[in-house]
């Protein structure tokens, strides 16, 4: 019989289709992009380049980059019906929901038509995505029409930018470009399984990033970040964090940011956000959150042998940043992205509709009661 790990719930170890993507948890923890090292990639590359890569198939050479760079800084202006409906999204809204709508309106003023426009339609939204969620914040909650078509040189610099309505130092701007091509792709999780799922119907490219859009946004997938944030943020000391955990296990309630379906000893992209969220620890004088964080993690290895996955640290590397915690997870959307389209390109290269089997677990065949004779 399977095990609980590899066993039919959750699809879990079952292969469910073909990428030249990623590979994850291959080596153990590791994670490579296009046959290249997630560590040699965050440790060498500009995000740009891991975008081309992803989408591409190949990294650029110097004016490839320089042309790839130029087009999508060219690309990050919204139309004016876009503008319209963001600005009727109310401050409370979640940034998810956002991310989804704007996505789901450029599809309808932007059709992507022909799948042979479909790389031209991910370089626009990758190139939009910041735009939108940046336009939408500062109009709900300071009532300001932001300028989008920023000439900054990369996509990390431009939301920071956009954000904070001033140029990032080179610390942000260097730990917001590593971030992105950490979140960039990661094989068949669920919400790349909905995009191919959805690419398989042959539908268009902006719905498949809209469903994507929402399998990310729940705290077991990408909004992992976000409730991360919001559960370290209850405590003041690395005791009272200890206290707490303690008491969350006790209860079994799931520990945010910890664990994958896949790893099972690390996750790799961990120790590299990790160490910035300890060098942005000490840029900002902090004494508190990186602390409660690590004893989180060293009561998780000993209480549950359970490790941090991408999302743990990316908590405090972000809000060092000054980024508030409900736009986390729209971050991830921004590099995901790259992933996502990416695997729509290659479910429509040798494309069969998705659709699985179920055991039946219901009532057995019988007929239809009359109305007058049912209680
Ligand atoms: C970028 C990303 O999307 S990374 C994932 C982000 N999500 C999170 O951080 C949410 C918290 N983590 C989780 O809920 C899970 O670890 C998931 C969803 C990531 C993976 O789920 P699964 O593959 O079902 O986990 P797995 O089979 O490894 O679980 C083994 C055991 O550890 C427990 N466990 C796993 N993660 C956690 C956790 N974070 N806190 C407490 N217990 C946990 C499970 O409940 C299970 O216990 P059981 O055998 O008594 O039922
Ligand atoms: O692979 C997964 O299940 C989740 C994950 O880490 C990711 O999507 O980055």
């Amino acid at each position: 019989m399977a095990d609980k790990k590899n066993g039919g719930a959750g699809l879990r170890g079952q292969v469910a289709g073909k990428t030249a993507l990623s590979t994850v948890g291959k080596s153990g923890s590791g994670l490579t992009y296009r046959g290249y090292d997630i560590k040699d990639l965050a440790k060498t590359c500009q995000f740009e380049e891991v975008a081309y890569l992803i989408l591409k198939g190949e990294l650029p050479n110097e004016s490839e980059l320089s042309s790839y760079k130029a087009k999508l800084k060219g690309l990050r202006g919204l139309p004016q019906p876009l503008k319209d409906v963001l600005e009727r999204i109310p401050a409370n809204a979640h940034p998810m929901d956002v991310m989804r709508t704007g996505t789901s309106m450029l599809g309808n003023l932007e059709q992507e038509g022909d799948f042979s426009n479909q790389e031209g339609a991910a370089d626009r939204l990758l190139a939009v995505l910041p735009s939108i969620i940046c336009y939408w914040y500062h109009f709900s909650h300071n009532g300001k029409r932001i300028e989008t078509k920023t000439d900054d040189d990369s996509v990390g610099a431009h939301f920071l930018k956009m954000l904070h309505g001033a140029a990032p130092n080179n610390l942000h701007a260097e730990v917001m470009n590593v971030s992105l091509i950490l979140y960039a792709e990661h094989e068949f999780n669920a919400s790349t399984f909905t995009a191919r799922v959805c690419a398989s119907t042959l539908s268009d490219l902006h719905s498949c990033v809209t469903g994507a859009i929402g399998s990310l946004r729940g705290p077991l997938h990408g909004g992992a970040n976000e409730a991360a944030m919001d559960m370290l943020s209850q405590w003041s000391s690395a005791a009272e964090a200890e206290e707490g955990i303690m008491g969350m296990l006790k209860r079994k309630d799931k520990i945010m940011g910890f664990g994958h379906a896949v790893y099972r000893e690390a996750d790799p992209r961990n120790e590299i956000i990790k160490d910035y969220a300890e060098k942005l620890a000490a840029d900002v004088g902090d004494t508190t959150l990186f602390a409660v964080s690590e004893r989180v993690d060293e009561v998780m290895k000993r209480e549950k042998d359970l490790f941090p996955n991408a999302d743990f640290y990316h908590a405090s590397a972000y809000h060092f940043m000054g980024i508030p915690t409900k736009l986390f997870t729209p971050i991830f959307v921004m590099s995901r992205l790259t992933g996502w389209a990416a695997h729509v390109f290659e479910q429509r290269a040798d494309n069969r509709i998705i659709r699985p089997s179920a055991d039946y677990v219901g009532k057995e065949p019988r007929d239809v009661p009359p109305l007058s004779e049912r209680s």
